[in-house]
C-alpha cells in the first residue's frame, strides 16, 4: 500500500491524543468484532470501481443524476446482499448495521431504493398478516417488485385524518376502487416513487357500506411489472429538484378509479371480508405504526450524519492556520480559538449522545413491538412518545450542528467539494419528514399532559416520565452531570406544570378546549422540548457508564468529559429555565462557564482523536476538508480542476456574448 502524506499538523494532534483511538472505534462500533466486519463490508464496496463516480455528481444534469444512482443502487445491493448474514433476524442486522455509513460513499444525496428498504418493507412486516407477508416479503427482499410509502399528499402531510385518496370496496367485485378526488388529493413526496417504484403502499380513506373507516394501508401495484408502464388509471411523475435528496426520486401519483383485489388491503390490524364488513384493529393507531419505526431510525442517522459533519470541520481546523492569537507568534491552527472548539466540540458530544440514545431507543422499540405482536398495548403510547420527542431533537440539534461545521469551516464550507453543503441538506429534510418537528412535539405535549393528570389521579406513569411523580424541590444547586439531570427533570416539570396550568386558565376564560390548547401551544411545545432533553442527558450519562465502565482510563475519561461537556453546554443555553425552576444562582452560572471553559481545554489534546475514532473513511467523507490525510489545499485544487469549466481555457460564451457587448457591438 503507497504510504500517505499526512500533514504536519494532523499528524501532531494524533500524536498528542491521550486515549487509544482504535478502542474508541471498537466501543462506538460495539466490540472489536464490529469493527471489523464493518471496514470487511466497507472494503468489499469499495472494491467495486463501478461504484464510484468518474465525474463529481454535482456536474451532472438532474436525469443524468438519476440514472447514475439507478446504476450505482443496483450494484450496491448486489453488494450487500453477498455479504448478508442469512443467519442474522431482522433486528440483529438493523442493529448491527447502526454504525454503517457505507451508503454514503455511493450516494451524495441518497438513494433511490431507500423507501423500498426503509418503508415498504417495514410496512409490509407491520401491516401485512401472515400470508400477505409471506408472499410480498418474498418478493420485496428478493427485490423482484421495488415499492415505497405513499402517504403525504399534496394537500395535506401532517393531518393524516383529512387524507383524500378514497379506497371504496366494491362487494360485487370484490375490489377497492382506489381515487384521487381532486389535485390535492395525489401522492406527493414519496421516495422512488417517480420512476423507480412499480408498487408502493398507499395510506388511503376506506370506505366500506358507505361508512369511513379510517386511514388503511393497501399494497398497489403502479407499473407493469414488464414494461415499467404506470398502469392504466395511474398518473405518475417526478415532483422536481429540491434542496437535497435530489436522487432519491420523489414523485407523485394520482388515481383514476384505479380497482384492486380485496387481498391488497394489508390486514394485520384491521380488516375487510368479502361481504365488505370491516373489523376494526385493536388500536387504529398501529396503523401509523410504520411511522414510528422510521423515526426510531433517524435518530440513529442524526447521529452518523453529524458524525461526518463534525470529522470534517475539525480535521480542517487542525490544517487551517488564520489571523494571530500573539502578535509574535505565527498563525495558529484555527481549532485554537476557544470559539472554534465551542462550536465544534459539541458537536462530537452530541453524535455520541444520539448514537447512545438510539441504540437505547431501538432496544426499547423491539421490546414494545414484541410485546404489540403477543397483543399487549399498553406500552404504545410511552414508545410514540419517545420516539416522537427523540426524532424532533436528534433533528433539530444534527440540522443545527452540521451547519455549525460548515460555518466553521469558513468560506471552504460553502464548497460542494467539501460536502458539507449536501450532508446539511440530508439532515435538514428530517426536521420535516416522518412529522414535522412541531406537530411531533405537540403529540409529545398531549402524552405529557396525560401523564400529568395520571400523576393528580395517584396512577403511576410510564418509566421515562416517571420523574414527574417527584415533587421535591431541589433545595441546592448541585453542578454534578447528575445533578444537572435533576435539574433539567425540574425543567421539563415545571415547564409542564406551568403550561397545563395555562391551557386551563385558558378554558376557564371561556376557550374551548381546542383554542384553549392552540393558545397554550407554544409552552407545550416547549414543555415537550425539555422533557426530551432531559432524557438524552439522562440516556447519555447512564448509558454512557453502563457500557463504558469496562474501558481504559484514558479514554473512559474522554468520554466521561464529552458527557459532561454535553450537559453543561445544555445547561448554560437553558440558563433562564434553570434560574425559573431550579435553585441556580449568579456564582453557580459563572462556576458552570468555568467549567465548561475548562473542559474545551481539556478536550482539545483529543480533538483529532476524537473524530478519528468515528473511523467514517476518506470514501465516505467524500470532502476535500476532511479526508484523513489533510490535504486541503491540494484536494482544493484537485476537485476545483474538475469542473466542466475548466476542460477549456476560453468558453465559447466569450465569443457569443461578452466580446460583441465589450465591443459594443451587441
Ligand atoms: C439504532 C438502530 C438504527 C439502525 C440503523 C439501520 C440503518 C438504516 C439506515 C436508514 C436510516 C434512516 C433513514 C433516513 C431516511 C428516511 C427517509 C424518510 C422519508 C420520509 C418518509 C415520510 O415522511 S412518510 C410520511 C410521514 N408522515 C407523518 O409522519 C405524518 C405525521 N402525522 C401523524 O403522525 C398524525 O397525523 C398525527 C400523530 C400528527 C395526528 O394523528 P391523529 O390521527 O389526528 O391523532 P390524534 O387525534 O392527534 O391522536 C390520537 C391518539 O393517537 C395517538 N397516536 C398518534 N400517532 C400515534 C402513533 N404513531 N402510535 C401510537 N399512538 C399514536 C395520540 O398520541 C393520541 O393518543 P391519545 O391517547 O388520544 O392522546
Ligand atoms: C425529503 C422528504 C422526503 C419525504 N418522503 C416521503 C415519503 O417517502 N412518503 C411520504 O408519504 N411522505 C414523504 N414526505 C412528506 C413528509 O412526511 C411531510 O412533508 C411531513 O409529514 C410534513 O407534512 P406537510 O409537508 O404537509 O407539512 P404541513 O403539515 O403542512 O406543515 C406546515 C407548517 O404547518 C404547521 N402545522 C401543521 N399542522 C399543525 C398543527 N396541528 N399544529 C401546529 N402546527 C401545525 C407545521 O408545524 C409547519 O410549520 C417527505 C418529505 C420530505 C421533505
Amino acid at each position: 500500500m503507497a504510504k500517505i502524506t499526512v500533514n504536519k499538523d494532523l499528524a501532531s494532534e494524533r500524536a498528542k491524543c491521550e486515549f487509544n483511538v482504535e478502542e474508541l472505534t471498537n466501543y462506538l462500533d460495539g466490540g472489536r468484532e464490529n469493527t471489523a466486519r464493518r471496514r470487511r463490508m466497507e472494503d468489499k464496496v469499495l472494491s467495486v470501481k463501478e461504484l464510484r463516480d468518474e465525474i463529481p455528481e454535482e456536474y451532472l444534469s438532474h436525469k443524468e443524476k438519476y440514472e447514475n444512482a439507478i446504476r450505482k443502487a443496483v450494484l450496491f445491493y448486489k453488494v450487500q446482499k453477498s455479504l448478508d448474514d442469512p443467519n442474522q433476524s431482522d433486528h440483529e442486522r438493523i442493529r448491527n448495521s447502526y454504525r454503517s455509513t457505507i451508503t454514503s460513499a455511493i450516494f451524495k444525496d441518497n438513494s433511490p431504493l431507500t423507501l423500498h428498504i426503509v418503508m415498504f418493507i417495514p410496512a409490509i412486516i407491520g401491516q401485512g398478516n401472515d400470508e400477505q407477508r409471506e408472499y410480498w416479503l418474498k418478493r420485496a427482499k428478493n427485490m423482484e417488485i421495488i415499492g415505497t410509502y405513499a402517504q403525504t399528499e399534496l394537500g395535506h402531510g401532517t393531518f393524516l385524518r383529512g387524507l383524500e385518496t378514497t379506497a371504496t370496496y366494491d362487494p360485487a367485485t370484490e375490489e377497492f376502487v382506489l381515487h384521487s378526488p381532486t389535485l390535492t388529493a395525489y401522492k406527493w413526496w414519496p421516495g422512488g416513487l417517480a420512476h423507480t417504484a412499480n408498487y408502493c403502499v398507499v395510506m388511503a380513506i376506506l370506505y366500506t357500506k358507505s361508512k369511513n373507516c379510517g386511514i388503511q394501508p393497501f399494497i398497489v401495484q403502479i407499473r407493469d411489472e414488464e414494461t415499467h408502464m404506470p398502469l392504466p388509471g395511474i398518473k405518475l411523475g417526478e415532483i422536481g429538484a429540491k434542496l437535497g435528496y435530489n436522487t432519491v426520486n420523489n414523485g407523485f401519483l394520482g388515481f383514476d378509479n384505479h380497482r384492486i383485489p380485496r387481498d391488497r388491503m394489508l390486514m394485520r390490524n384491521a380488516q375487510v371480508s368479502k361481504d365488505g364488513t370491516f373489523t376494526a384493529g385493536a388500536n387504529s393507531k398501529l396503523t401509523y405504526g410504520t411511522m414510528v419505526y422510521v423515526r426510531v431510525l433517524i435518530v440513529n442517522n442524526m447521529a452518523n450524519l453529524l458524525a461526518k459533519a463534525v470529522t470534517i470541520a475539525i480535521r480542517y481546523s487542525a490544517v487551517r492556520r488564520q489571523s494571530k492569537l500573539k502578535p509574535e507568534d505565527p498563525e495558529p491552527q484555527i481549532l485554537d480559538y476557544v470559539t472554534q472548539q465551542h462550536k465544534l466540540f459539541i458537536g462530537i458530544a452530541t453524535s455520541h449522545a444520539y448514537s447512545r440514545t438510539a441504540l437505547w431507543l431501538w432496544d426499547h422499540y423491539a421490546k414494545v413491538t414484541s410485546e404489540l405482536n403477543a397483543g399487549k398495548l399498553d406500552n404504545l403510547p410511552e414508545l410514540h412518545s419517545l420516539a416522537c420527542c427523540l426524532k424532533v431533537l436528534s433533528s433539530v440539534d444534527a440540522a443545527v450542528f452540521v451547519e455549525r461545521s460548515r460555518l466553521a469551516c469558513g468560506g471552504h464550507g460553502y464548497m460542494l467539494s467539501s460536502n458539507l453543503p449536501q450532508t446539511y441538506g440530508l439532515v435538514t429534510p428530517a426536521s420535516t419528514f416522518e412529522g414535522e418537528n412541531t406537530v411531533l412535539l405537540l403529540q409529545v405535549a398531549r402524552s405529557l399532559v396525560k401523564a400529568w393528570q395520571q400523576m393528580l389521579n395517584g396512577r403511576q406513569l410510564a418509566p421515562s416520565m416517571a420523574y414527574l411523580a417527584d415533587q421535591k424541590q431541589l433545595d441546592r444547586w448541585d453542578g454534578s452531570v447528575n445533578g444537572i439531570i435533576r435539574a433539567f427533570q425540574k425543567v421539563a416539570r415545571g415547564k409542564l406544570a406551568f403550561s397545563v396550568a395555562n391551557f386551563e386558565k385558558y378554558q376557564k376564560m371561556g376557550l374551548s378546549r381546542e383554542d384553549a390548547w392552540n393558545k397554550a401551544s407554544v409552552q407545550l411545545t416547549a414543555a415537550a422540548e425539555s422533557h426530551g432533553r432531559a432524557i438524552v442527558v439522562q440516556v447519555f450519562k447512564t448509558e454512557t457508564d453502563r457500557i463504558a465502565s469496562s474501558l481504559s482510563p484514558p479514554l473512559r475519561k474522554a468520554l466521561d468529559q464529552l458527557v459532561e461537556l454535553f450537559t453543561l453546554y445544555w445547561a448554560l443555553e437553558r440558563l433562564g429555565d434553570l434560574l425559573l425552576y431550579s435553585p441556580l444562582s449568579e456564582v453557580d452560572v459563572r462556576d458552570m462557564q468555568a467549567r465548561y471553559e475548562e473542559l474545551l481545554e481539556k478536550i482539545r489534546p483529543n480533538a483529532v482523536g476524537l473524530v478519528d475514532g468515528f473511523d467514517i473513511r476518506d470514501e465516505i467523507l467524500n470532502s476535500a476538508l476532511g479526508a484523513y490525510d489533510g490535504r486541503v489545499y491540494e484536494r482544493l485544487m484537485e476537485e476545483a480542476l474538475k469542473s466542466p469549466l475548466n476542460a477549456e481555457p476560453v468558453n465559447s460564451s466569450f465569443h457569443k456574448y461578452l466580446k460583441p457587448f465589450m465591443q459594443g457591438k451587441l
